[in-house]
């Protein structure tokens, strides 16, 4: 295994296959820490975690073992994976968990960079944008867990951090590999080890990942690693692997309450069978995990099970109920349902948002994940198992036609 990957959440972790699958690196995607080792074959592992939103401490640790795991498989780089978006709050979990990673690495010069160009995410002059929105007025402020209420990059990951965070400005990385090697050793010098790096275009990051050839330890989202591979290139057995399709029931789970996740649901509901799940009727008992699974088995078609909702009405329900009671309720519905629609022979399973795709899988457990075909931008079909494919979706990645889509892709075998 030449590159290690560390990804926040499972969602976000299929994103980065799906970027390293395309540039041509034997890819697969773990399900926590394995407690045996890669396949012989494997050129960049992705430990997918679900620390995003634990408490700090307990996402270290689990990054940390994640890393004692990658360096015993061989890897002589490693990439820590978080959302396009940012999600994290003043105290973490991004800075804490880069900064326990440099240490162990003992890395200096760590680039960050969540910019994803083709999904609109940007970041210029330290600013995180969402196509032509600041990051706080994206829709992301309300985010449920997450709420991003700052787009200064620098100014809200130094709030996470122990030491101090600098900048490697666009006219830097426009003006070439050299030019940021220059200004990531001038960032050095004034002692600033975090750096937030803009990046507007796919060529920027590209230029980041050359920039980037052979330090210990760099950040971002997927996008930070279109660049990576090239530096591996003469390592590489060019064998991304062939995709096989999977025949069978689908069905469709969604918990995320994104803005492209809730035009996807109005779009399928007005095509296919959908039952809504309210924070009222899970927390009252009134809806079950079994009850909407045996609904969702006697439908003809592509049933969808959704509990999306808009902010005032996630809003309204958290203030009744706790917001980390409904989350912890949700989890378990999503999981208990999952396990209940594959046991009842459902062999491709769509899932939205990344918390609830996270209790998905871990509820699944799937050994590995091999990364397929693209779906949408950021989203790769997977084989979870020999008779089970998934495909995980970040939430607020894809088109609004995007699980009829995806149930479609699931099906077919590569051309
Ligand atoms: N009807 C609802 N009322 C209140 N909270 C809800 C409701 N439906 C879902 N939630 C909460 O919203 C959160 C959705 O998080 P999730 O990560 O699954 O989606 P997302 O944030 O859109 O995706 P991503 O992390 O990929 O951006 C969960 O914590 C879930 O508990
Ligand atoms: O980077 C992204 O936006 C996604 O891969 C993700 O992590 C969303 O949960």
């Amino acid at each position: 295994m030449l590159l290690g990957c560390i990804g926040d959440d499972f969602t976000g972790s299929s994103d980065l296959g799906n970027t390293l699958t395309k540039s041509g690196m034997r890819t697969v995607q773990y399900v926590g820490v394995p407690d045996h080792p890669a396949e012989s074959d494997v050129e960049a592992g992705v430990v997918a975690l679900k620390s995003r939103s634990i408490p700090v401490d307990e996402a270290v640790r689990l990054s940390l073992d994640a890393l004692d795991w990658l360096r015993e498989q061989g890897c002589e780089q490693f990439l820590f994976k978080y959302c396009s978006t940012f999600d994290s709050t003043p105290e973490g979990n991004i800075g804490p968990v880069a900064e326990a990673l440099a240490d162990a690495l003992d890395a200096r010069k760590v680039i960050v960079c969540p910019a994803f160009p083709v999904t609109g995410r940007s970041v210029y002059q330290g600013h995180l944008f969402v196509k032509d929105k600041l990051l706080n007025e994206s829709g992301m402020e309300n985010h449920p867990l997450t709420p991003m209420i700052d787009a200064d990059l620098r100014r809200w990951l130094a709030r996470q951090c122990r030491g101090t965070v600098g900048h490697i400005p666009a006219t830097d990385v426009f003006a070439g590999p050299d030019a940021v090697r220059a200004r990531m050793e001038s960032e050095d010098a004034a002692g600033h080890r975090l750096l937030v790096a803009d990046a507007i275009r796919d060529e920027d990051l590209r230029v980041l990942g050359q920039a980037a050839a052979g330090l210990p330890l760099v950040t971002g989202g997927s996008g930070i690693a279109l660049g990576l591979p090239d530096n591996f290139r003469n390592q590489l057995s060019g064998q991304a692997g062939a995709w096989r399709g999977q025949e069978g029931r689908a069905a469709i789970l969604s918990g995320s309450c994104s803005v492209a996740t809730r035009a996807q649901v109005a779009r399928h509901q007005g095509e296919a069978p959908a039952l809504e799940v309210s924070a009222d009727d899970l927390m009252s008992g009134a809806v079950t995990a079994r009850g909407v699974a045996d609904w969702m088995l006697a439908q003809d078609g592509l049933p969808l099970a959704f509990s999306s909702a808009d902010p005032d009405t996630v809003r309204a329900a958290q203030k009744r109920h706790g917001r980390e009671t409904i989350a912890n309720a949700f989890e378990r519905f999503f999981a208990d349902t999952a396990r209940a629609l594959v046991n009842g022979g459902v062999t491709r399973l769509i899932t939205a948002g990344g918390e609830t795709s996270g209790a998905v899988v871990e509820a699944l457990a799937p050994r590995r994940l091999e990364i397929g075909p693209e779906i949408d931008p950021g989203v790769p079909a997977m084989r979870a198992g020999k008779n089970l494919v998934v495909a995980l979706k970040s939430g607020n990645f894809g088109g609004d036609d995007f699980f009829a889509k995806a149930a479609r892709i699931l099906g077919a075998d590569d051309e």
